[in-house]
Parts: structure tokens; C-alpha cells; sequence
């Protein structure tokens, strides 16, 4: 069973605790029924009814006590579950290589680290009053046997009755609610695209009337869907409750005819039944509860599959790379795969050699494959043949992670992160200096190694996100079409200031552009068509850096 299987680890580590703690809490109560019962027989006896009294009282503090301890104890264990769960899928996403990460669904893993997981946290209060109720249901129905076994087996074969009816509509149940899950889904990617797509949904009255309607009726849809499982769950409730009521009909009707016992083990047995009502009606009221967190469990167990197939990169951390002299593609060769497995276009072999200190242009037509040969570049991508050397030694996984520490970067679609994670000590005079230069004092600053401020414009943000990348003080900076965001004063400002600057610091600078313009600022110059690399322009060299082979 999913939860089981989610919660097993932790359970199973306490499994003598909780097993003991529950059997306490059922025999407690069960052992307040039986007082009850053995004082009414006493009524007239005040000695003796003050020493039940006595009986009553611990049983219900024993009771308090257990109850208390059972549900810390699941409760700490179910949460550690849920935290290790949320951190494991976090750093399952952060291991996984970035040619994979982009087939993992967003919402399904939104969904997963916060709605799956807090359906199966909130299940468990239910849940353990449930346990406690079969504990209870158990020891009663012991105690019902010594007073009749008549009653006893009557119970018994109502009970299996109304359990058969029970599993027989949760069978349907747990069907329905599979079906709710995956519209649920589909509800919360309407409303990714609704936030994503703000601007275009605003600007189109029948793309945002469309989006709506879709939206509407998968809305519409779920509600049904919704009701009949709750329908469902009524129609099992009643049909649970109905059975009882039976039961203690037969206790009152029946049992006095089939068993030649006293009417007082009638009263005994009746009121044991009356007083199972309570906490069967738990059990049934618990098994919704059970159903849901059941179908979460499920999709989380399934999601944590798929991810774990997909390929991780746990590489191990190695020592840093002090710096560089010479940095060179090896006739690297990578091909894109899709979804369907197929191959997909081809970038390489591509051969190139940057020494410290240059800086680099590269460009190219949409879809030439730049993106690619700077993601083989900085190792985000693992080329399928080739080797990237840096000072003669080859970058295999064992150093992977210390090459990429080698870089600093703006991709095209880049992320602003409002906390500068993962930056050592900043140097603030730099940081002055970044910001005057980027004319961006008025509208930020650092503070508590936070932007004070990155509610900006697209080239503003852009301007952060490229100081951020320069208070890294790497070897190696990489920028896709930085300057394509900012307006003529600030893309001069990056190619006439910053580029000499960076150039004036030793660091190497490898940037995708398309300001033909300022081409003369870069050292090499080299063109992408089709996937193949070309030299352009090598002002450092007499002979080409590289070669372009096929
Ligand atoms: N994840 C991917 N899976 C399959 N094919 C891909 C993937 N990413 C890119 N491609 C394909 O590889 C080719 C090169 O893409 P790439 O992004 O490297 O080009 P680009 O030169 O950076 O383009 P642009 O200037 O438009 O950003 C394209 O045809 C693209 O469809």
C-alpha cells in the first residue's frame, strides 16, 4: 500500500513503541467500558462503586497520557517522512542532469513537494484514531466474547458484513479519486499558464476568454467529479452505519432468543455495542481520509521513480582549479535527444583552444547551436565524444564540479536571485564600483548580501544579474546576448568599459552576440552555422584556434 510503503521507514525504526502506546490506549478504553459495565452491577454497593469510580478515573488518565504520547510519536515521524521527502525531491531535481531536468512536469512537482504531502501529513491524526479504534474494536470485542459468545459471533460476522460492502465501495472510490488527481493537475497548469501568459492572455480578449472557458470546464468537471466521490463516500458511510444500527438491534432482539444468558449480559452486551459505535464510525470516517492520503503516497512513490530513472549527477567535489592557462574542446561532439528517445541535431566535433585572458565572440543564426556548444562549454552538458582539457587535463566527472566553479555566467534566459547564495565575502568597494558602473545606486543595493530591490525592468534586471555574476570574481565569465536587453549607453558601456576592464583583470570572457558593431572589441571571433563551429577572426593568433571538422 503507497502510504504505508511513504511512511514504512520511520514507522517501522519505533514500530515497538507505537504498537505499545496503541495497545495501551485501546485496552484503557477498553478497560472504561468494562468499569462501566462492572459498576452498574454494584449500583447499590457505595464501597464498591467508589473503587470503579477509582478504576474509571485511571483508565481515563492512562488514556490522556497514551493518547498524547501515540500522537506525538506518529506525528514526529510522519513529519521527519514529509521533511526528508521535500528535501529529497529538492536535491533529486538539483542532481539530475539539465538535459533531463527539462522533462520534469512543474506542476506535478509543485504539487508533489507541497499539496501530496501535507494531504498525507493531515491524514495521520485521523489515521491514528483509527488504529486506536481497531485496538478498541479488538480488545471489546474479546471482552464482548467472555460476556457472550453468541453476541460475539453476531458482531463478528456483521462487522466482516459491513467491511465487504466498505472495501467494495472504496475499490470505486480510489478509482474516481485517481481521476480527480490528474484533473486537478491539468487545473493547476491552466493556472501556470495564466500567470506565465499574463501579458498575452491581457492582450487577446478571445485567447483569455478561450483560456477561461477551458479552465471553466475543467473546473466544472473536477466539481462533478468531486461530488460523486463524495456521494460515494456518503453511500458507504450510511450502509457502514446502517449495519450497526442492525447490530445492536440483534444485540437487543436477537441475542436474548439464541443465548440463554441473563438479561443483564444483554444490557452488558448492548451497551459494549453502543459504546463501538464511536469508534467504528472512526475507522469509516478515517478511510476517506486514508483513500486520499493513499492516492497522494501513490503519486509521490511514482514521481520519485521517474526522477530516480532519470540520469543524476552525483559527482564528487574535488579539489578547486586555482586558475587557468589555456582552456580547449577536444573535437567535442553532442547530439540532442528527444522524449522519444530519437537523436536529435548534432553540435561538433568541435575543436577550440581560449587562453587566459581572451575575450571571445560568439555568433550565429537562431538555432545554429550556441546555446548548446556554451552549455558543452562550461560542462553543463557531457559531450557523447571529445573531451574538454584544461591545461592539458581532461574534465571527466571526477573534477566536473571544481571546472564548473570555474565560471561565472548570465545565460539568456538567466535567473536573479535576490540572495546572493553562495557568494564568499563581498568585496564592497567592487561592488560600489559595479553599481556606478552599471548606473543601477538608485535603484538597488546590497544589504545583508541581498538586492535590496529586483522589481525592475527586463535590462535593469539584466544589469543585476550581471553584477551578481562579476562579484563572483571568477575565471571565466560567460554572457548569451547580455548586451541584447540594454539600450545603445549601456551596451556601449559593456563593450567599451566592462569587456577592457575584465580583459585588465586576466579573467577570459566567452560571449554569444550580435552586436557587429563592437566585434573589434573581442579577441576571437567565432561564427556557429548548422552545429559546426568557425573562425571568424583570431587577433591573438597567426594560425586559426580552431578547426571545425565533421
Ligand atoms: N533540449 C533540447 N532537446 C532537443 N533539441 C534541442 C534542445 N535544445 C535545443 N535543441 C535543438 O538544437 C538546435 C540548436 O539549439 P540552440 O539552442 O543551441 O541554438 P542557438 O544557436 O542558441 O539558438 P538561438 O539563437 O535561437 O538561441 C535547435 O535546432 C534546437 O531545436
Amino acid at each position: 500500500m503507497p502510504l504505508f510503503q511513504l511512511l514504512r521507514h520511520h514507522m517501522m525504526e519505533n514500530r515497538r513503541g507505537l504498537a505499545l502506546l496503541a495497545l495501551l490506549a485501546g485496552l484503557s478504553n477498553t478497560l472504561v467500558l468494562a468499569t462501566i459495565n462492572a459498576a452498574t452491577e454494584v449500583v447499590g454497593d457505595r464501597e464498591e462503586l467508589l473503587r470503579f469510580a477509582v478504576l474509571f478515573g485511571i483508565a481515563i488518565l492512562v488514556f490522556v497520557i497514551v493518547q498524547h504520547r501515540l500522537m506525538y510519536l506518529v506525528s514526529s515521524n510522519v513529519e521527519r517522512t514529509i521533511r526528508e521527502y521535500r528535501t529529497g525531491l529538492f536535491e533529486t531535481i538539483r542532481g539530475v542532469g539539465l538535459a533531463q531536468v527539462e522533462s520534469v512536469s512543474r506542476s506535478e512537482l509543485f504539487a508533489c513537494i507541497s499539496r501530496e504531502l501535507r494531504i498525507v501529513g493531515n491524514s495521520v491524526p485521523p489515521l491514528v484514531v483509527a488504529m486506536q479504534a481497531v485496538v478498541l474494536v479488538f480488545c471489546s470485542l474479546i471482552y464482548m466474547a467472555w460476556l457472550s459468545m453468541t453476541a460475539f459471533l453476531l458482531w463478528v460476522s456483521c462487522t466482516v458484513v459491513g467491511m465487504m460492502i466498505h472495501f467494495a465501495c472504496a475499490k470505486t472510490i480510489q478509482l474516481q479519486l485517481a481521476e480527480a488527481y490528474v484533473k486537478e493537475n491539468e487545473l493547476v497548469t491552466h493556472v501556470n499558464d495564466l500567470i506565465d501568459g499574463i501579458k498575452e492572455v491581457k492582450m487577446s480578449q478571445a485567447r483569455g476568454a478561450e483560456l477561461a472557458e477551458a479552465f471553466g470546464s475543467l473546473a466544472h468537471g473536477l466539481s462533478g467529479h468531486r461530488v460523486t466521490i463524495m456521494m460515494l463516500y456518503s453511500r458507504a458511510f450510511v450502509l457502514s452505519q446502517v449495519t450497526f444500527f442492525l447490530l445492536t438491534g440483534l444485540m437487543v432482539f436477537i441475542v436474548p432468543v439464541l443465548s440463554p444468558t441473563f438479561i443483564k449480559v444483554v444490557v452488558m452486551t448492548t451497551t459494549s455495542s453502543l459504546f463501538l459505535i464511536g469508534p467504528v464510525s472512526s475507522i469509516i470516517s478515517a478511510l476517506p481520509n486514508f483513500a486520499n492520503a493513499n492516492a497522494s503516497a501513490k503519486s509521490i512513490l511514482s514521481l520519485k521513480t521517474r526522477l530516480l530513472a532519470l540520469e543524476s549527477e552525483r559527482f564528487p567535489q574535488s579539489a578547486p582549479f586555482g586558475g587557468f592557462e589555456t582552456l580547449r574542446l577536444d573535437h567535442l561532439f553532442y547530439q540532442h535527444r528527444h522524449a522519444s528517445g530519437e537523436g536529435g541535431f548534432v553540435v561538433g566535433p568541435i575543436n577550440l583552444t581560449v587562453q587566459r585572458g581572451q575575450v571571445v565572440f560568439l555568433t550565429g543564426g537562431n538555432g545554429s547551436g550556441k546555446t548548446t556548444m556554451i552549455r558543452l562549454l562550461t560542462g553543463l552538458y557531457r559531450p557523447d565524444r571529445g573531451a574538454v582539457r584544461l591545461d592539458g587535463g581532461v574534465i571527466d566527472a571526477s573534477n566536473l564540479l571544481a571546472y564548473r566553479d570555474l565560471f561565472a555566467t548570465v545565460f539568456a534566459d538567466n535567473h536573479l536571485f535576490k540572495e546572493l547564495y553562495g557568494m564568499g565575502p563581498i568585496d564592497q568597494d567592487y561592488a560600489d564600483r559595479l553599481f556606478d558602473i552599471l548606473e543601477m545606486g538608485h535603484k538597488s543595493r546590497i544589504e545583508d548580501r541581498r538586492f535590496t530591490n529586483v522589481n525592475l525592468s527586463g535590462g535593469q534586471r539584466k544589469r543585476l544579474a550581471l553584477i551578481a555574476a562579476l562579484l563572483e570574481r571568477k575565471p571565466i565569465y560567460v554572457f548569451d546576448e547580455w548586451a541584447a536587453d540594454q539600450d545603445p549607453y549601456f551596451r556601449e558601456k559593456f563593450y567599451r568599459t566592462i569587456l577592457p576592464m575584465l580583459r585588465a583583470e586576466g579573467v577570459t570572457v566567452i560571449a554569444i552576440t550580435h552586436d557587429d558593431k563592437y566585434f573589434d572589441t573581442a579577441d576571437i571571433h567565432l561564427h556557429m552555422e548548422d552545429g559546426r563551429l568557425q573562425i571568424v577572426r583570431d587577433a591573438a593568433m597567426p594560425m586559426p584556434a580552431l578547426d571545425s571538422v565533421r
